[in-house]
């Protein structure tokens, strides 16, 4: 990859809830994405306490890899993604800002790609696609694939946003751009990733895409379960009324 700005400085975004197998795996290959495209970065740890001992594990990666790399922005407690979200966003001192799991659902191999996308057109966001091109998924059963494509396809169908991944959460964005979006939205929870797209468009953002292929975690489980789902229904309906 040819730099056109040696300044831009990635802040990688981490919620992490209950990671302690992936964070170390996820981190190492971050580390080694980064370093051989000779790209500046930090890693910011947004974790909620979480029971298995994840914190533990991101201390030692911090000292591992030092604290200008590894950055740690614990929470007391499990406030939902849409709020870890905003807080690594105040502590974030990268021009660019991607978010992403820490399960290793996202592969970091795709970043470079992400960049290069928005350097080509100077975007103002880069979304992973799941739903486009050479996009896919892989491990997921059929009742999940039906969810996510059904929340897909239903927000498209009630707020049109022009996005075809409109759940998914690997994404690059601008820091002022995401500071502006973060500002403006009202959801929290899973919801909030759509809501992303929405207000995107509002504020006339271009928004590039680059197909992905998520795979399904090997270690630990999925925080989405029937709640969640719910509270994306009540949060889609919000909008709806809101938009
Ligand atoms: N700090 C924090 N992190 C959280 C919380 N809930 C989840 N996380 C972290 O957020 C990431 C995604 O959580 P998962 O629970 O693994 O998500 P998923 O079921 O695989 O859902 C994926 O697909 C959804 C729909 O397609 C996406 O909306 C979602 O963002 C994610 O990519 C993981 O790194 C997880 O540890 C929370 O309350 N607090």
């Amino acid at each position: 990859m040819a730099p056109n700005a040696t300044t831009d400085r990635y802040s990688v975004l981490l919620p992490t809830y209950n990671e302690r197998e992936n964070l170390p795996i996820i981190v190492w290959m971050l580390v080694k994405v980064f370093t051989e495209h000779k790209l500046d970065f930090e890693i910011i740890v947004i974790d909620d306490n979480s029971p298995d001992g994840t914190l533990d594990v991101a201390k030692r990666l911090q000292d591992l890899y030092g604290s200008d790399r590894i950055v740690l922005r614990p929470r007391a407690g499990k406030l939902g993604l849409g709020t870890a979200y905003v807080h690594g966003i105040k502590n974030a001192t990268g021009n660019f800002v991607i978010i992403m799991d820490a399960d290793m659902s996202h592969h970091p191999k795709f970043i470079p790609q992400f960049i290069q996308k928005q350097r080509d057109g100077n975007c103002d966001i880069v979304t992973g696609t799941r739903y486009a091109g050479d996009g896919g998924v892989y491990g997921w059963d059929l009742r999940r694939k039906l969810t996510s494509r059904g929340a897909n396809v239903l927000a498209d169908v009630l707020l049109s946003p022009g996005v075809s991944d409109l759940t998914g959460s690997f994404r690059l964005y601008k820091k002022h751009v995401l500071a502006k979006i973060i500002d403006s939205t009202i959801s929290k929870g899973y919801v909030f990733q759509m809501e992303m797209m929405i207000r995107a468009r509002q504020f006339d953002y271009s928004i590039a895409e680059v197909p992905i292929t998520f795979v399904d975690r090997v270690y630990g489980e999925s925080k989405l379960g029937a709640n969640e789902i719910i509270g994306y229904l009540k949060g889609l309906a919000t909008l709806v009324v809101s938009v």
